[in-house]
């Protein structure tokens, strides 16, 4: 395997971080939404550890892998549109109540976001969760000083692992692909860093409904943000 760049050479001027899974720890809601919503349709419930690898590219989805109890929902049985529109309705509603109610944000964290900004790095969070659950998260989380812009999952027409999103923010915020670095959880991270021509860092704790984030071919893989300091 190729030596990892080392993380110093990726100070960056602009750091674009994912949400669910890498600032915050939101499955214990997101599995409460899920559940309430199969427990709606007559369904058994799902628990957290499933949910927690469904998590990562947006609600719909989510909903999709609820539906079918699998994260690859492509190769299911297709889901009934009725059925699909009820269950995604039943879940927003849920979920808007319990945003961030059992919600954490993940240690090393502010550590990280504190020593980027003394470094007057800018900031943004890149997410694929649908904008109007972002900013009461993040509120909730104390989280949203932080950032200068978000982007939220249908944000733009297109979300991660498009190279959009992030390219975007590193326009909007002042980065060059020298400049910019991606922080995130998942393949659809990667795959947007890597679309975008971005560095990625990874980190292990989070939600990855794919391979190991350690395959993912990012440029730095972590066990806490705090140690990129
Ligand atoms: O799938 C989601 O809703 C959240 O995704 P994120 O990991 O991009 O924040
Ligand atoms: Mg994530």
């Amino acid at each position: 395997m190729e030596p990892r760049r080392r993380f110093t050479s990726l100070w960056p001027g602009v750091a674009l971080f994912d949400l669910d899974g890498t600032l915050v720890d939101s499955a214990p809601d997101l599995a409460a939404a899920i559940d309430d919503m199969l427990t709606a349709l007559g369904k058994p419930p799902a628990g957290q550890e499933k949910v927690r690898q469904w998590v990562g590219n947006g609600a719909q989805i989510l909903v999709r892998r609820a539906l079918t109890g699998r994260a690859d929902w492509e190769n299911a049985e297709p889901v009934d549109d009725a059925l699909f529109r009820d269950a995604s309705e039943q879940f927003y509603q849920s979920y808007d109540t319990l945003n961030g109610s059992c919600s954490t944000v993940f240690d090393g964290v502010e550590t990280c976001l504190q020593r980027l900004q003394e470094m007057d790095c800018r900031m943004a969070v890149i997410t694929n969760k649908p904008e109007r659950f972002v900013r009461p998260l993040l509120e909730r989380m104390g989280l949203e000083h932080w950032f200068e812009m978000i982007i939220g999952g249908d944000t733009l027409p297109v979300k991660k692992p498009d190279a959009e999103p992030l390219l975007l923010a590193m326009r909007t915020l002042g980065g060059t692909p020298g400049t910019t670095v991606m922080i995130g959880d998942s393949r659809a991270d990667a795959e947007a860093a890597r679309n975008a021509g971005l560095p990625a860092v990874l980190v292990r704790y989070g939600y990855n409904y794919g391979p190991p984030v350690d395959e993912l071919g990012a440029e730095v893989v972590v066990d806490s943000l705090a140690e990129l300091l």
